[in-house]
């Protein structure tokens, strides 16, 4: 599905990634963890066309998209959650989401099908479509960016740390979302800092560090892998559990 390999990408004369290896396959969700400034949020701006790539390929369904723009790249069936709040607060849930298709759809018989058709995977598309983005939850906000991103069908959604900025009781609505994504049809490349609930959620795992991938298995396999915390932490501190709280 999406086919990565030796990227290298930076800002101004710094890079940041230094040959990332990355493979997501098709139907899958796949998380990338890693510490704060490793560059997971910089593979997503890569893979979106936000940011030109120095070197490499980034190949989805065997179409190179390395260096285009983000209107092909969203073409090619890619779309991207942005990591802030992306929605427009006086606007009700329903105009949001329906927003979503403009680009590709003009007919809004066909946008409102296509809502009622995710009002079946996001709950809160039906039972609060006349409600102001504004009064809603975080973790209902984030679910609302969700749905908009699926009007367009896309063939793989990026999350850029999706639960960030909510509170642990957010954490079960965003874990039902990002699998109503899934069950539409979308696969899923998504990063997060909340290393318990990313590997818990994913079925695959790539762990970044200092822009380079130093694993990368199933998500139990790192998990349970002996080395994440040293990843984290540093090795000062083996010996504590794995997965930080
Ligand atoms: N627009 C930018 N201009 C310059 N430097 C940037 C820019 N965006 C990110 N960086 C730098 O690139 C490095 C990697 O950032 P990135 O956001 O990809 O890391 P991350 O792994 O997602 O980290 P975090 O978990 O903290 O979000 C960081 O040192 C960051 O300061």
């Amino acid at each position: 599905m999406i086919h990565i390999e030796g990227l290298w990408a930076g800002y101004g004369g710094l890079d940041i990634l230094r040959g990332v290896d990355l493979l997501v396959e098709q139907g899958s969700i796949t998380c990338i963890v890693g510490p704060n400034g490793a560059g997971k949020s910089t593979v997503l701006k890569t893979i979106s066309g936000l940011l030109r790539p120095r070197r490499g390929s980034i190949a989805v369904d065997g179409a190179e998209l390395a260096g285009t723009s983000p209107a092909t790249v969203l073409r090619a069936g890619v779309v991207q959650v942005p990591q802030k709040n992306a929605l427009f607060a006086k606007l009700t849930v329903r105009d949001n989401v329906l927003m979503g298709g403009y680009i590709h759809r003009k007919r809004r018989k066909d946008l409102e099908r296509r809502y009622d058709q995710l009002a079946g995977q996001f709950p809160i598309l039906g039972e609060r479509p006349d409600a102001p983005a504004g009064s809603l939850s975080g973790g209902q906000r984030r679910t609302v960016e969700f749905a908009r991103a699926m009007m367009l069908e896309p063939k793989v959604v990026l999350l850029d740390e999706p639960t960030l900025g909510l509170d642990p009781l957010s954490l079960a609505t965003i874990r039902d979302s990002v699998r109503a994504l899934h069950s539409g049809g979308a696969t899923v490349l998504m990063v997060e800092q909340n290393v318990r609930f990313g590997l818990a959620l994913a079925d695959r795992a790539t762990v970044l560090s200092a822009g380079r991938v130093v694993l990368t298995g199933t998500a139990a396999q790192i998990r349970d892998e002996p080395d994440l915390m040293d990843v984290f932490f540093g090795a000062a501190r083996r010996g504590e559990p794995a997965i930080p709280e």
